[in-house]
């Protein structure tokens, strides 16, 4: 049985990097993935996955109206797949979510999502929400806190580092706009 895996964590925990040093073992055996990322995050070269200690790939972007399940089927049948990775997986939509476990549980192929679990209010992702219920296995992947405690939030913050309370749900940015905190340390600064 082929499963559909969430690797999930707050910003600066290595999502990028495990989904990266996968695909590199994967290929090492001779085995053909298909990476996907997020279209609306434009941070670096659009349609590249990167990494902060600057491992990079090229990949396949998804958007709102992507069906995955279409897409992955005529990917393999052209060359067939031994895995899926998808970064910034808290951005795909419910639909898609149902639409890579199809790709799992029909066409046998591992996919391996890696996301945010919550937004910079604590609130779930989409994407995030749908994975967390229905992945075979859900994996924390872990970064630290200025405390040296485990960080499990993202705090949004402005040009002098104060936390951001409102605001759309999708900012894109990386550690100019946002600090990865254990909830102690989210909740007491946003607390004031
Ligand atoms: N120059 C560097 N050398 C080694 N590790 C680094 C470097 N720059 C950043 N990192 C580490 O890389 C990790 C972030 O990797 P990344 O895959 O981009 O995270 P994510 O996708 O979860 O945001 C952090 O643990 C950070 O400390
Ligand atoms: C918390 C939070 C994050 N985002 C965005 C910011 C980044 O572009 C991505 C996460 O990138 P990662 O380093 O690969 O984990 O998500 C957002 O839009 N809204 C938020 O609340
Ligand atoms: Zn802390």
């Amino acid at each position: 049985m082929a499963k559909l895996y969430f690797y999930y964590s707050s910003m600066n925990a290595g999502k990028s990097t495990t989904l990266l040093q996968a695909d590199f073992n994967y290929r090492e055996r001779g085995m053909q993935t298909m990476l996907w990322t997020a279209a609306l995050d434009d941070r670096e070269e659009e349609g590249w996955i990167h990494s902060r200690i600057g491992l990079k790939k090229k990949a396949h972007l998804f958007e709102k109206e992507t069906d995955m399940l279409v897409a992955i089927s005529m990917q393999h049948e052209d060359t067939t797949l031994d895995c899926v990775l998808i970064d910034e997986a808290q951005f795909l939509t419910k639909d898609q979510v149902f639409q890579v476990a199809l790709v799992a549980d029909q066409l046998r192929i591992p996919v391996l999502a890696y996301g945010l679990r919550t937004d910079f209010q604590a609130a779930l992702f989409p994407g995030s929400a749908q994975l967390l219920a229905i992945a075979d296995e859900l994996v924390e992947l872990k970064a630290v806190c200025e405390c040296g405690s485990k960080s499990t939030m993202n705090m949004r913050v402005d040009e002098e580092g104060n936390p951001v309370l409102a605001g759309q749900q999708t900012a894109i940015g990386g550690n100019e706009l946002y600090v990865a905190l254990c909830r102690k340390h989210f909740m007491e600064k946003l607390n004031g």
